[in-house]
């Protein structure tokens, strides 16, 4: 039972992951995906968590397992059609996540016409940095994300290049999705996205406020 609810652990609390997709045009195209004209929603499960420490694990059905780094917005105060204009009260801060996506599965998903869940669901799909105060995050439409696959960088983009803000994205999702004290949201990813292979080692950042990283392992056969 949770005694104390600490929310600079809110992986620990169970609650929702959104995740949006094609946020950012670059990325949209880099994919031949339509640059949207509402956001596009998908969730994880809170058993997708990974934090520093813990490897990612590459599901045994997938050949190509992509990174995307994302801002995270933890969400400190929940609500239902909340306006854009009061959005980030409701906001208790950010974390650094990566948006891990079997992007073989994924491919097959969207010729099919199927949902995108053993693509993005799976667990360790979202590794998480340490939480932070919303205070060291002025401007979250303003902020540089970076990731570095053994050393080289792969994505570097700044949150300006967002489709939808962060205060639209809270908005529209609260007016499908009530919102709860410890839900996550994914914001997207920037260009550059590419494949990791078991052994690669993972590092990310937000520019002078946090770095992470993770391995990749493959999933043991049961
Ligand atoms: C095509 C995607 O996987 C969409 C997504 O997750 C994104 O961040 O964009
Ligand atoms: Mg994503």
């Amino acid at each position: 039972m949770i005694t104390t609810r600490n929310i600079s652990r809110f992986w620990e609390w169970g609650r929702k992951i959104i995740c949006v997709g094609r946020n950012y045009a670059d990325h949209a195209k880099e994919l031949n995906n339509p640059v949207p004209t509402e956001p596009v929603l998908f969730l994880k499960p809170p058993s997708a968590y990974v934090t520093q420490g813990s490897p990612i694990l590459v599901p045994s059905y997938c050949r190509d397992l992509h990174h995307e780094v994302e801002l995270g917005v933890v969400i400190g105060r929940g609500g239902t059609d909340i306006p854009q204009g009061s959005a980030m009260d409701h906001v208790a801060g950010y974390a650094l996540c990566l948006d891990m996506t079997a992007r073989d599965v994924q491919d097959v998903c969207k010729s099919k016409g199927l949902p995108w869940t053993l693509a993005k669901a799976f667990n360790t799909s979202c590794p998480v940095s340490e939480f932070i105060p919303r205070e060291r995050i002025p401007d979250p439409g303003n902020v540089t994300l970076w990731l570095k696959v053994n050393d080289q960088m792969r994505q570097k983009g700044c949150t300006d290049q967002m489709v939808f803000s962060v205060p639209h994205l809270i908005s529209y999702i609260s007016g499908i999705i009530t919102l709860e004290e410890g839900d996550l949201i994914l914001t997207g990813t920037p260009r550059g996205v590419s494949a990791v292979q078991e052994h690669d080692e993972l590092q990310a950042g937000i520019q002078d406020v946090v770095t992470m990283s993770f391995k990749v392992n493959r999933k043991e056969h049961q």
